[in-house]
Formats: C-alpha cells, sequence, structure tokens
C-alpha cells in the first residue's frame, strides 16, 4: 500500500485538529521529492518518536536560484508515495503551488547571518525561499516535531534559528547524513551523475573526511585546505565552490572553545554536490 496522498490544505487540517484533539502529537518530514534512504532515515525518526507523521513533498520553486536546476528537479511522486508505503506514514502531503502560495501571497521570511555565506553566497535568494516555505509547511502541518538532515547543515542551522527567533511552537530534530558505501551523502540529485562521476563522487567524502582528520590531528587548517581543493580537482571534482571550516551554529568564524565544521560544494558532471563533516580544531 502506498502513502495516503493529501493535496488540499482543508484536507489536511480535517485531520491535524482530529489528531490534536486526540492530543496525539505530528511528526513532520518536509521534502522535495525523489525519496531514498536519507529521505527514510528522517521518517524512522519520526515514526519513533510522534504518534502522527505527514511527509511533505513540495518542489518549492521560490528556493531555485536556476530555472535550468529547478527543471530538471526529479520529480517521482507515484515511485516515492510507494517507497513510503511501509512505513505507514500518516499522510503524503504533496500542496499545488497554489495551496502553498496563493494569490497576493507577499511574505518573505529572511534569515539574517546565517543565510548569507557559503550556500547563500552561491545560490542568491535560496535561504530566503527555503526560510518562507518552512515557516509556511510548519505552520500547515501544525507540528510538534520536524526533522532534518545534518546533509543541508546551513539549512538546518537556519531552521533551528528561524523557529527559535519566530517563537514557533515546534522542536527541530537533526537526524545524521546517511551515506553510501564509498561514503557519498545520499542526494536527490545524485540521480544526474553518470556512472563514471558517481564514482568519481567519493572523492568529495575522502577529502572531508580526511582534511578534519588531519586537522584534528594539528595540521595546519589553511594549508590541508588548499590541498584538499586541489587534489579534488585534480580528479575532476571543479570547480570547488567552497571548502571552509565555520563554526557549526552561526556558520561565521569559528570560535575558539565552539564545535565547527568543515564544509563543501563542489560540481561534477553538470551536478553540484554538498557534504559537511565535524572537525575538532586544536
Ligand atoms: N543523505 C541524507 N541523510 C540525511 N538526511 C538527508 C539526506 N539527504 C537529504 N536529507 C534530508 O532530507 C530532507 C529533504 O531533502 P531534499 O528533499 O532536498 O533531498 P536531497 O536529497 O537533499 O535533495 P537535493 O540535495 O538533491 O535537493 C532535508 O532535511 C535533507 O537534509
Ligand atoms: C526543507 C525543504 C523541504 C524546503 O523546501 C528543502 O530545502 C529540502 O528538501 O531540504
Ligand atoms: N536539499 C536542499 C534543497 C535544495 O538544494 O534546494
Amino acid at each position: 500500500m502506498s502513502a495516503p496522498i493529501i493535496r488540499s490544505l482543508a484536507e489536511l487540517n480535517a485531520l491535524t485538529q482530529s489528531w490534536k484533539r486526540a492530543g496525539e502529537t505530528i511528526g513532520v518530514v518536509p521534502t522535495m521529492g525523489a525519496l531514498h534512504d536519507g529521505h527514510m532515515s528522517l521518517v524512522r525518526a519520526a515514526k519513533a518518536s510522534t504518534d502522527r507523521v505527514i511527509v511533505t513533498l513540495f518542489v518549492n520553486p521560490r528556493q531555485f536560484n536556476s530555472p535550468e536546476d529547478f527543471a530538471k528537479y526529479p520529480r517521482t511522486e507515484l515511485a516515492d508515495a510507494a517507497l513510503l508505503g511501509p512505513y505507514q506514514v500518516d499522510a503524503l502531503f504533496v500542496p499545488e503551488g497554489g495551496e502553498v502560495y496563493p494569490e497576493g501571497h507577499s511574505t518573505t521570511v529572511s534569515v539574517a547571518g546565517i543565510s548569507a555565506p557559503l550556500e547563500g553566497a552561491h545560490r542568491p535568494g535560496h535561504f530566503d525561499g527555503v526560510a518562507t516555505v518552512v515557516t509556511i509547511l510548519l505552520n500547515m502541518t501544525r507540528a510538534d516535531r520536524a526533522f532534518f538532515g545534518e546533509k543541508d547543515w546551513q539549512q538546518l542551522q537556519l531552521v533551528k534559528r528561524l523557529v527559535a527567533d519566530l517563537r514557533l511552537p515546534v522542536e527541530i530534530m537533526p537526524c545524521p547524513s546517511v551515506r553510501a558505501e564509498d561514503r557519498l551523502a545520499l542526494s536527490s540529485r545524485n540521480q544526474r551523475l553518470s556512472p563514471e562521476a558517481r564514482v568519481k563522487a567519493a572523492a568529495l567524502p575522502a577529502a572531508l573526511f580526511a582534511s578534519a582528520e588531519a586537522i584534528s590531528q594539528g595540521k595546519d587548517a589553511a594549508e590541508t585546505l588548499a590541498e584538499a581543493r586541489a587534489s579534488l580537482e585534480t580528479r575532476g571534482l571543479g570547480p570547488v565552490e567552497y571548502l571552509e571550516i565555520c563554526d557549526a551554529e552561526t556558520l561565521g568564524l569559528p570560535r575558539p572553545g565552539a564545535p565547527a565544521r568543515l564544509l563543501a560544494a563542489v560540481w561534477l558532471d553538470g551536478v553540484r554536490l554538498i557534504d559537511n563533516v565535524a572537525v575538532r580544531l586544536g
């Protein structure tokens, strides 16, 4: 049995109201579809900690800064619903664009600071689109808990900030990155890699884990990252848009004693890959 698809907010409201009346908790897993095991780990976490689980599937036009990327984004709704079947989620919410952004919609949610560097610098407007749609989806689903993957580390920190700043009554639940055997982080866009490029892609997590390890052993960070960048580009992963160490929470400069994160975005075979790992600075 496939997951039950709900398309209108009225139908969703009827469900969430009855669940709330019964005192049940609601978990939401926001996605853009083309589901894989990374998404399923979020669904499992939601099932384990809330009474009702809604998966949302909405390819949000406002977070795509490239019309080509939006057009090429994989859309596999029926397969997604089938894949969710065994998890017995309560609803797969696939809103029409008009439900999310009705005529006259004029509000943009913008999170200053966190949205500026890295992804924000390379995908102008992306995080305003994410912050706006996440706020709308959290409100539409009346979720008590929302599950986000660490693969999109900057997005996760942005959502945490947004929920704290707007006092939204929802708990953000981070979920670790799910990786393939060669440690490439699973991602819907990986489908667009040719078989040869898919093999090469493993160089990205390899470079991140090796650099983080070397830096935590005391090797100079700037030198390590310069070597990693050169080695990625030699293997055909390039351009490297960024390969940087940031404060894990603010995404600003690393602060002494605070957790740090090594984050990267690289192009391969016309596909943009992102990844991140923890790093301990001396
Ligand atoms: N490999 C993964 N491990 C854990 N969480 C993941 C993974 N891939 C995606 N997610 C999470 O799933 C949620 C929905 O992500 P999304 O639908 O954009 O999928 P995606 O695979 O990240 O696609 P893409 O990066 O190609 O847009 C996000 O919270 C994201 O962080
Ligand atoms: C959180 C999200 C579903 C908002 O469109 C998207 O950015 C994603 O899939 O990570
Ligand atoms: N997974 C993050 C959504 C995006 O790339 O637009």
